[in-house]
């Protein structure tokens, strides 16, 4: 059957399901209406890709249509090497839903009405790879920071300490500014305190103090009360290569100091350049490490101070992997984003589902099956190649967008495993792993999907209330924070 395209003006009728259609690739291509849709909807904008061997695929699902249930994804798929491209529509989705609308129906009693709150929610805005901040209170925008542990600037702090050269501002910039590992190598040694707001790029906000190595508590001009007041995490870096006992000590003086200030700050231990150690070095330092750190905060009645380690390398996603976590236990939200992620994979026939800042690859809540690394890198690897493949092949409109609200992809592993990507706005992404045979029910997850988004926009309206409220009880703000530059360091 023939496409019905020409090189101006390209339909695509969608009347069997079964038949394929070429068309030369690259061209843009639109659905008629032909009962399953009430208006005529892009079957290729160019979001939505995944790659194998020469292939881009493009799998479209409608989302305009008023009947679901009668909706018909639509893959497409162009050979880069041959230059042509195909579409395969699905056979007409088959959606299952009775046992999501046991689950969501108390929140959204009309599940038909998603489709025109999807298009709602996204301005023309919405865009990867170039963010902007815009520090209004207002609707939830995706760009609100999550936490309530915070400063009175009213964002969480971070600070990052340990010895020189042991790889704080390495793991600053790899994860927050996109460095590559061995960029670090010509890092300069920092020698002042360096202050990163990460709202810039990241929908979790919080600034990152980096501190210098040679810090030193017991001088007169270094402001215990101010460091550690707003502080919600301290994590403090060992270098497993270099002789650890001097390390250990300077992490004890800074726990007991930070804990005196500050109970409630989270000590997070990044073992970190284990990237040089053998497996079982590794487990040696750790456990060496974690007995002689809590030994020596016993001994000094410090019992109730909690430490947690890691073993971290910028050289793999083990840095990523703990600072999700050092971020995650400053989320009050965490347990409520766990329940909805738990209840949307149990329905939908998931495997492991990570909400994920897009631009760090930090996952800011998962389900709780337990994480493997492996899949943490495999679905890492993902955002990086949608990232990239939008922002060259993406459609981009006025505002250079290359991601709109439809964007989504899948990746099939020659495991029978589907990894499968769906934004939820324009800082975090679903990322899930399920099994191939679950995904031939893709209408149901990408119904689950859009109930799942529209919870989580709805846990972050509530908290912004929350947030409003406690802002006009108390609409001073003060500032208890000093600026920087009145924190004298020495040298
Ligand atoms: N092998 C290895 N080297 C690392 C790792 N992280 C950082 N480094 C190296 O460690 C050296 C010191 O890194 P920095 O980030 O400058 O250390 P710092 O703690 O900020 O140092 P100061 O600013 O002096 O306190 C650099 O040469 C990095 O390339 C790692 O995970 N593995």
């Amino acid at each position: 059957m023939d496409a019905g395209y020409d090189a101006g003006t390209a339909y695509y009728p969608y009347t069997d399901p079964t038949e394929y259609y070429a068309a030369a690739a690259g061209t843009e291509h639109y659905a008629q209406d032909s009962g399953y849709y009430t208006q005529s909807a892009p079957v290729y904008d160019g979001q939505q890709q995944y790659v194998a061997g020469s292939y881009v695929y493009v799998t479209d699902v409608p989302v305009y249509s008023n009947e679901y249930a009668t909706a018909v994804p639509v893959n497409y798929y162009a050979n880069l090497a041959a230059g042509t491209a195909t579409f395969s529509p699905f056979s007409a989705a088959n959606v299952h839903q009775e046992s999501i609308l046991t689950l969501f129906y108390t929140i959204y009693p009309d599940p038909w009405s998603y489709e025109q709150e999807e298009e709602d929610h996204y301005g023309p805005g919405y865009e990867v790879g170039s963010y902007t901040k815009d520090y209004n209170d207002g609707p939830y925008d995706g760009e609100s920071d999550l936490n309530v542990n915070s400063n009175p600037e009213g964002k969480p702090r971070i600070l990052l300490m340990g010895l020189r050269r042991s790889g704080k501002s390495s793991i600053q910039k790899v994860v927050f500014h996109k460095m590559s590992p061995n960029e670090t190598l010509f890092l300069e040694s920092t020698n002042k305190i360096v202050k990163d707001e990460i709202s810039n790029s990241s929908f979790v906000q919080f600034q990152i103090w980096d501190f210098p190595g040679q810090v030193d508590f017991f001088d007169s001009n270094f402001d215990c009360e101010m460091i550690f007041g707003g502080c919600g995490a301290l994590v403090f870096v060992i270098d497993a290569q270099d002789d650890y006992i001097d390390a250990l000590m300077k992490l004890n003086l800074t726990v007991t100091r930070a804990y005196k200030v500050n109970p409630n700050i989270r000590f997070e231990v990044f073992i970190h350049k284990v990237d040089g150690l053998s497996d079982d070095h590794k487990i040696e330092a750790q456990r060496d490490i974690h007995q002689r750190a809590n030994d020596e905060l016993m001994e000094e009645g410090f019992d109730s101070v909690n430490l947690s380690f890691y073993l971290t390398s910028i050289y793999d996603h083990s840095i990523f992997e703990a600072f999700s976590k050092v971020v995650q236990k400053l989320i009050p939200q965490l347990p409520t984003l766990e329940n909805l992620l738990n209840i949307f994979v149990s329905n939908s026939g998931i495997e492991k589902a990570f909400l994920f800042d897009v631009v760090s690859k930090i996952y800011i809540a998962t389900d709780s099956s337990p994480v493997d690394m492996q899949s943490y890198e495999l679905c890492c690897d993902m955002i990086d190649v949608v990232v990239d493949i939008s922002c060259i092949y993406g459609t981009k409109d006025a505002d250079g967008a290359a991601f709109d609200h439809q964007s989504l992809s899948l990746i099939k592993l020659n495991n029978s495993t589907i990894l499968y990507l769906r934004e939820v706005n324009r800082f975090l992404a679903l990322v899930c792993i399920l099994r191939e045979d679950h995904f031939a029910r893709q209408g149901l997850i990408d119904y689950n999907f859009v109930c799942f988004r529209n919870a989580i926009q709805e846990v972050f309206e509530v908290r912004m209330q929350v947030q409003q409220a406690s802002n006009n009880t108390n609409p001073s703000g003060d500032e208890l924070i000093q600026p920087l530059n009145s924190v004298a360091l020495k040298e």
